[in-house]
């Protein structure tokens, strides 16, 4: 069964104990925390202390999705706080070295870590890096804002991680306008992970809009 990861970014912050109380209790897997700092993506959404925060109430898996310029400065900070997961964008990094250092440094600390890609970059940039992933995160909007409309393209991107998975270990994650519909698509290309923003937190019962996403 796929994995469901509401992401925060839509919960409303003055009661977010309550909000992920109620993610859990509906049957969330994951905590999806995305990371903005207004220079990768033209938005700013919330920085390491609050993971710290969520990490003493939750017992949930913290994925975190870093939508920065400079991933390495602050992987640290993530890390002291929590995460039990770290994804950067591939297309943050500068050289195939950075992604390598990044990917090591996030493993020698006992944290999964994961590349993501935009919309519109293919799968191979990051195919010499899949042996040492334990997630690839699809982005089926252009990352920045919550409520977006789903991109059909990620779902052929789906596919083709399938096939190129093997005896490879790393989870399918799609990000971005997941619904019943497009998770079911999503579902049948072969994902492991859905992450949905508004789609959860906006919905009038929580537990049926995970429950359409399994
Ligand atoms: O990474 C993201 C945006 O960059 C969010 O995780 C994503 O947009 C989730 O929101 P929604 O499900 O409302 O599209
Ligand atoms: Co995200």
């Amino acid at each position: 069964m796929v994995k469901v990861a509401p992401s925060v970014l839509s919960a409303n912050f003055a009661e977010l104990k309550k909000d992920l109380d109620s993610i859990r209790e509906c049957g969330a897997d994951w905590i999806h925390y995305d990371v903005m700092d207004g220079h990768f993506v033209p938005n700013i959404s919330f920085g390491y202390s609050i993971l710290n925060d969520i990490a003493k109430v939750s017992d949930l898996y913290l994925d975190v999705h870093l939508m920065i310029e400079k991933p390495m400065q602050y992987v640290d900070a993530f890390i002291k706080s929590h995460a039990s997961l770290i994804t950067a964008h591939i297309e943050a990094f500068h050289h195939e070295q950075e992604v390598k250092t990044f990917i090591q440094y996030v493993h020698d600390q006992g944290v999964h870590v994961g590349l993501s890609v935009k919309p519109d970059t293919p799968i191979s940039s990051i195919q010499q890096y899949l042996d040492d992933l334990d997630l690839v995160l699809v982005m089926s909007v252009e990352p920045g804002f919550g409520g977006q409309t789903f991109q059909e393209q990620a779902l052929s991107k789906i596919q083709e991680l399938c096939q190129l998975k093997q005896n490879r270990h790393y989870l399918i994650e799609v990000d971005g306008g997941i619904n019943a519909t497009t998770g079911q698509l999503c579902r049948e290309a072969g994902v492991d992970v859905l992450v949905a923003g508004s789609y959860v937190f906006n919905a009038e019962n929580r537990k049926e809009a995970i429950d359409s996403l399994k």
